[in-house]
């Protein structure tokens, strides 16, 4: 048995490192080793509190002091600094020079030329009587050519009341209405002349079933003869369907659209598909220069400045709504749910909005945010990051290689194609550029009233069919002008949904292979509308199958709290949105912008 002083000193558990120190050799009373004793355990107690709250408080963001005046509302900042982005198309190399740089903004005045003078030009040449009247008007309404053709959409729907047919007929930008019909089918009666083939009665295709439904239709002549529509066996080939979008016209038709206007492709076949369009003497190419605007057209720069406050509803819910989650003070998992259901009401879609939740809590917490203004700047961070600001947003509307650029303009009915279609025509006018409008969106007469009147305005030239003729002939028509014409871009309105049972898809990549077979689509712009949220990007899903879309355009982002669509659009889609419709009125459109957009929601 050892001494217990001297084996139980140093192997007692209980005393301290300080008991011991005082035992050893310090000597000093006991009352002083417990004291040490004492203040060492509170010492110690307070750095474990002092642990304990530092990291509590590193997971929390109290943003309460500033937050008042962070949340106090701004007006809107949506600012694109740089202005619209154009550059030449891809069919030569994607350098940038315009053939024609920033001409001298528009002409003064129509350079007198007989604006229109459909002079029988070409083979089909065909004058039409309208077109002795000489349309005093912009080169935008050409004689009606009426036709040999055999499109079997012509059943058209009556000629009168173009306005809508049945769905939002969406009225356009207020200018159109004017039924100026007369001018095609409504003065038909020439057309028998022009169609001598007509009478040949080719007994295949049953022809449509609903084609002799339309009775009333007294003034197509050849309507009722034309058994037309040689229904070309391939035809309803391998492009996919894609009724999804479409409302109504589910159904697809085989019957082809009116056989492949692939005739007029090579050169100028004859009769065929040019008699559909109403265009100008094509074959001649007299270029009709473009009447001067008639009206002012704001300068594509500063004008986005006007646009500010557009986002206001996108702004209040989804800008203000994350800033007041995260400056509300400790962000709990209550918390973070609220914000996912703020991104997600801003329509940003679920994966979108779990990537940004999971940066945001990741990033708050490594970078120990503290104020609402770091909050915000994270937050702004994370979300510019979403919208990929390196995508390339310019848009390929300029001429290369000695030909203007194609632009395709597609979408469904009532998106906002026609007005986006007339905007952008001003923006490139205002930019010194020529531009050719091609009313390939036949399906009612007012649309292609509608997008001349913006012709008009602007001071381009637009090249359309009647209604109900072959949108590809018309597009077709349109590019083979503007070419003979040396314009810098060819912009192309088609249909959001047809006459004929065909599908809308099955149309829409009929225009772009028969517009190929003589220049290059440049630019395929697939108009949305942000109003829609999901459907519309159930609807670009299928036109992204058919088209190989390359850009979005965004419209009505004004009347939206569901800015959010912009993130999940480019997300799912691959796309970037080049454009923003923000308005109804003709220089509400603005290049699309990261940085300006993010700017815009959150201050
Ligand atoms: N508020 C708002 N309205 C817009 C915008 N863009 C277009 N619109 C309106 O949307 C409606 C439909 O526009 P259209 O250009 O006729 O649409 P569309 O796609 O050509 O329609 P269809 O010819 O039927 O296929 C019109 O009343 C336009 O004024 C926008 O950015 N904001």
């Amino acid at each position: 048995m050892s001494s217990p002083t001297s084996l139980t000193a140093p192997l007692d558990p209980a005393p301290t490192d300080v008991a011991l120190a005082a035992q050893v050799g310090t000597g000093l009373a006991p009352g002083v080793v417990a004291a040490i004793v004492a203040a060492a355990i509170i010492v110690i107690l307070l750095v474990v509190l002092g642990i304990g709250l530092y990291l509590r408080r590193s997971r929390q963001v109290s943003l309460a002091e500033e937050e008042e005046e962070e949340r106090r509302p701004t007006k809107g900042t949506y600012k694109a600094g740089g202005g619209f982005d154009f550059t030449a198309g891809t069919g030569g190399s994607t350098l940038t020079p315009p053939r024609r740089g920033p001409a001298p903004l528009p002409p003064e005045e129509p350079p007198a030329e007989p604006a229109e003078r459909p002079e029988a030009g070409g083979p089909q040449g065909t004058a039409p009587p309208g077109a002795a009247e000489a349309p005093p008007a912009p080169a935008t309404d050409s004689a009606p050519t009426t036709d040999a053709a055999p499109p079997d959409l012509s059943p058209p729907t009556t000629p009168t009341a173009p306005g809508r047919a049945d769905g939002d007929g969406t009225t356009g930008p207020g200018v159109l209405e004017e039924p100026e019909v007369a001018g095609p089918q409504a003065t038909a009666p020439p057309a028998a002349a022009e169609a001598p083939p007509a009478p040949t009665v080719e007994p295949e295709a049953p022809v449509e079933p609903e084609a002799p439904v339309e009775p009333e239709a007294p003034v197509e002549p050849e309507a009722p003869v034309e058994p037309e529509a040689p229904v070309e066996p391939e035809a309803p080939a391998a492009e996919p369907e894609a009724p999804a979008a479409e409302p109504e016209a589910p159904t697809l038709e085989p019957e082809a659209p009116t056989a492949e206007p692939e005739a007029p492709a090579e050169a100028p076949p004859g009769p065929t598909t040019e008699s559909t369009t109403e265009t100008i003497a094509p074959s001649t190419g007299t270029p009709v220069p473009p009447a001067a605007p008639t009206e002012e057209i704001a300068p594509a720069e500063g004008r986005l400045e006007r646009l500010r406050g557009r986002l206001g509803r996108s702004r209040s819910t989804l800008g203000q709504g994350l800033l007041g989650l995260l400056g509300a003070g400790d962000l709990d998992e209550d918390s973070w749910e609220e914000v996912e259901d703020t991104l997600l009401m801003a329509d940003l879609g679920s994966s979108t909005t779990q990537e940004i939740v999971a940066k945001l809590r990741e990033r708050i917490a490594s970078r120990g945010v503290r104020t609402p203004e770091q909050a915000r700047e994270l937050l702004r961070e994370v979300l510019v990051e979403s919208l990929g600001p390196d995508m390339e947003r310019s848009v390929r509307a300029l001429a290369h290689d000695g030909r203007p650029a194609v632009v395709l303009i597609a979408g469904v009915n009532g998106t906002g194609k026609t007005t986006t279609t007339g905007k952008l025509a001003r923006v490139l006018v205002a930019g010194g550029y020529v531009v050719l409008l091609g009313a390939a969106d036949t399906f009612r007469a007012a649309a292609a009233e509608q997008l001349a009147t913006w012709g008009e305005r602007a001071g381009a030239e637009t090249v359309r069919g009647k209604e109900g003729a072959d949108p590809a002939s018309v597009a077709f028509d349109a590019v083979r002008r503007g070419t003979e014409s040396g314009v810098d871009a060819v912009l192309l309105d088609t249909a959001g949904r047809l006459h004929t049972k065909t599908g809308l898809m099955d149309e829409l990549g009929k225009v772009k292979r028969v517009v190929e077979r003589q220049a290059d689509v440049d630019e395929v712009l697939l108009v949305l509308d942000a109003t829609t949220g999901q459907n519309g990007l159930t609807q670009a899903r299928v036109f992204r199958e058919v088209v190989d879309v390359t850009g979005v355009v965004l419209t009505k982002l004004d009347g939206t709290a569901k800015g959010g669509i912009v993130f999940q659009v480019q997300r799912e889609l691959g796309v970037p949105v080049k454009l923003v419709g923000l308005g109804e009125g003709p220089d509400d459109l603005a290049p699309f912008e990261p940085e300006a957009f993010v700017d815009a929601l959150l201050r």
